[in-house]
């Protein structure tokens, strides 16, 4: 009875967790119901407290059906009761006591327990699997797991770790299932350990949280069209007259103001590089691009990128026809080039501004200014300032004396000195900030370009800095991000010498590798580009450039991509004829781009190509041997299927104690004289595999399936 009263509690715990806006009490006929439906519901809950909690989730057999991770503040997702309980709502499922306990003496990152279903030891991983823990929750030598790892050319150390997919080898291999998520100890429905997570932006901020915020500029254009000289002018001429010792840059963006007081930051980092390298990681900060043309050259290789970048990135995008003081200069020409490249001047009846300018005598500055200023408004560029704090690195360096530092621009909320924070895989706390004319400040709202001192190691450009409530938060979760880190290029290395292996074993090369000839517009976009296709992380495959240079393709590139057997890839470039000619008579592939992304992405594309499908297996079941007895030809093992099932059509293997004696396909599979497809737990069959005779009475023949899954880079 006690029991039951504690596992109707334990239901209402759960079900108070996943509902924080208690309405007022209903009956219990009617909270029945309510409960009911909510399995049912189809959407997601959304939880809203500080500290994160995580609670584990049984069915009725105590197997842990999903780990719930209650968020932070913002909007952390839950997934639907309903998904956990299909096909139908029970209020059952939700168990008090664990289901299995963990074997004592193992470590907290290895367990071994028994399986429900079949009996199979169970050993649990949780990443960083070391080789000794491993071997003593197999209750074996790491000598022992170490003669298996070389075997699999996987050469540690007993005290190193191993990747999880070449640890459930080993399991297999001792007879053992695997399963990477540690099981928690402890009852069913528990609070297993304090989880911190980066809080979530908000969505939906009521109206009148939102103040107005300057919008953030980024300047694009042809080289020497004037996109620094245009910056410079608007920095010494708004910050000079308004600020004594202003005019010393600080930092790459800065704040300045139109002629009616309108805030506006200016990225100081004018070009492609920064756009492209913030959008590649997720750090989407403009509001609005503003395209520099020079009047007296128009529309140029890289003004046409800038307009791919811009659209592609769905900015708005402000044209300023720069160097319209130089003899010769045609601003009408641009407005009709820029037509053509599909951006319809306003006074040509469009919707893209442009502004008349010149950087060298200030004419239309003013108005450039205004113009933007205006744009934000349309826009509606709001935020939270008292939401949580975000901000976007979009510079960092080591400085003298101050160590590692970084420009942010603030996204939302305020940042405050003294702030505990967590950016990229780092923690940090804000040790001072600097505004843009060096000044220290302690407050910073949204759309203000800021200087941080507290970073403990140096961010990436692009990296999110995010406000944690406490230092142990933003400690913990640094922690766990550079454990992650670390797991993927120790699970990279690991994973790539068990690739190796295996390519060798099918008689294929090592690592596999795509070739690659890249040519482009400017010698400057070919460290760009080999640098970011270097940057794709993969263990599997790996990119090497037989030639990178500036130019166009030439026969020479096609006759070397042949022998090579690379792909040539033109950034910005032409193709000569006799290169074509050559192309198609060698059947050499060239990919032409004048988008950065779009050519990273079909080179990551190509290395996914390259891969085969990983194949993954599932143990079905398992079958004791109780006798052999002769058949026609050689031996087969007669047998009682202990669990799970045995099929016709799976692959079996023979384990004699912990140890694999034979590996194959079944060949036979009767009930008396007749020839079956599959057979359940606790009935008698014949069991043959391939030509394997070598039965005896205590072996156990494990039945698996294999499951071919694309694998990632
Ligand atoms: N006459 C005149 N010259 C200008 C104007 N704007 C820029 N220039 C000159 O044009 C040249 C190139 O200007 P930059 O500002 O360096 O051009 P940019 O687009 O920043 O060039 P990169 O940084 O190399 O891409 C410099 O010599 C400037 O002095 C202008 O409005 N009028």
């Amino acid at each position: 009875m006690a029991d039951q009263k504690d596992n109707i509690n334990e239901k209402k715990k759960v079900l108070d967790l996943l509902d924080d806006s208690k309405p007022k009490k209903p009956s219990r006929r009617e909270r029945q119901r309510e409960e009911a439906s909510k399995l049912v519901a189809p959407e997601v809950k959304t939880l809203d407290t500080k500290k994160a909690e995580a609670l584990d989730i049984f069915d009725e057999e105590g197997k842990k059906k999903t780990s719930v991770i209650k968020k932070g503040s913002g909007s952390a997702k839950l997934p639907s009761i309903s998904k956990l309980n299909e096909p139908k709502a029970d209020l059952d499922f939700v168990k008090t006591e664990s289901a299995k306990s963990a074997k004592s003496g193992a470590s907290e990152a290895v367990q071994t327990v028994e399986d429900a279903d079949n009996g199979v030891k169970v050993i649990h991983l949780k990443p960083p699997i070391i080789v000794s823990e491993l071997a003593e929750a197999m209750d074996l030598k790491p000598f022992q797991l170490m003669a298996d790892l070389i075997k699999l050319q996987v050469f540690v150390a007993p005290h190193q770790a191993i990747e999880p997919d070449v640890a459930e080898t080993l399991c297999a291999q001792h007879g053992f299932k695997f399963e990477r998520e540690k099981r928690e100890k402890g009852a069913g429905v528990h609070k297993v350990e304090e989880v911190f997570v980066e809080p979530e932006p908000e969505e939906n901020v009521p109206e009148d949280k939102l103040e107005l915020r300057a919008p953030i500029i980024t300047f694009m254009g042809h080289v020497d069209h004037g996109k620094t000289s245009i910056l410079d002018f608007i920095r010494k001429s708004r910050i000079a007259s308004g600020e004594a010792g202003g005019i010393t840059q600080h930092i790459g963006a800065y704040g300045v103001k139109d002629d009616q007081g309108r805030p506006i930051t200016l990225l100081d980092t004018p070009g492609h590089a920064i756009f492209s390298q913030m959008r590649a990681r997720g750090a989407d900060i403009t509001d609005i691009v503003v395209l520099v043309v020079a009047a007296d050259d128009g529309i140029m290789p890289q003004t046409k990128e800038a307009i791919d970048h811009a659209k592609a990135a769905k900015k708005t995008i402000i044209v300023a026809v720069n160097k319209c003081d130089v003899a010769g200069a045609d601003p009408t020409r641009v407005r009709t080039q820029l037509m053509e490249h599909g951006l319809t001047p306003v006074d040509f009846g469009g919707d893209v501004e442009c502004v008349d300018v010149s950087a060298k005598t200030g004419d239309g500055m003013g108005d450039l200014l205004e113009l933007l200023a205006l744009q934000a408004e349309v826009l509606e560029l709001n935020a939270n300032p008292s939401a949580n704090a975000r901000a976007s690195v979009i510079e960092a360096r080591i400085q003298a004396g101050k160590g590692p530092t970084a420009t942010v621009i603030v996204q939302s909320g305020t940042l405050k000195a003294g702030m505990p924070f967590i950016c990229g895989p780092f923690n940090g706390k804000i040790k001072s900030m600097f505004d843009d004319h060096g000044k220290v400040i302690k407050t910073a709202g949204p759309a203000t370009p800021v200087e941080v001192l507290g970073f403990a190691e140096l961010p990436n450009v692009g990296d999110e800095l995010v406000e944690m409530d406490t230092e142990r938060a933003a400690k913990k979760l640094s922690g766990e991000r550079q454990g992650e880190k670390r797991n993927t290029r120790l699970g990279g290395a690991q994973k790539s010498r068990l690739t190796d292996f295996m390519s060798r074993a099918k008689g294929g090369t090592q690592k596999a590798r795509l070739q690659l000839i890249l040519k482009t517009d400017v010698q400057g976009s070919v460290g760009a580009i080999t640098g970011a296709i270097g940057e794709i992380e993969s263990g599997k495959v790996e990119t090497r450039f037989v030639h990178a240079a500036s130019g166009s393709i030439t026969e020479s590139d096609i006759l070397l991509a042949s022998s090579a057997n690379a792909t040539v890839i033109g950034f910005n470039t032409k193709v000569e004829s006799k290169a074509v000619t050559a192309a198609k008579r060698e059947g050499v592939e060239i990919k032409l781009y004048s988008i950065v992304y779009e050519l990273i992405d079909t080179v990551r594309d190509a290395m996914l190509g390259l891969l085969d499908p990983e194949t993954r297996e599932t143990i079905i079941g398992h079958a004791d041997v109780k006798q052999v007895f002769k058949v026609n030809k050689g031996k087969a093992a007669g047998c009682i299927v202990k669990d799970g099932k045995v099929t016709r059509t799976a692959h079996a293997r023979v384990l004699r104690g912990r140890t694999p004696v034979f590996d194959g396909k079944m060949s036979t599979l009767r009930r008396f004289m007749d020839e079956v497809k599959e057979v359940k737990t606790g009935i008698e069959c014949g069991i043959k595999l391939g030509a394997f005779n070598d039965y005896e009475e205590g072996d156990v023949i494990q039945c698996y399936l294999l499951d071919k899954f694309a694998q990632e880079l």
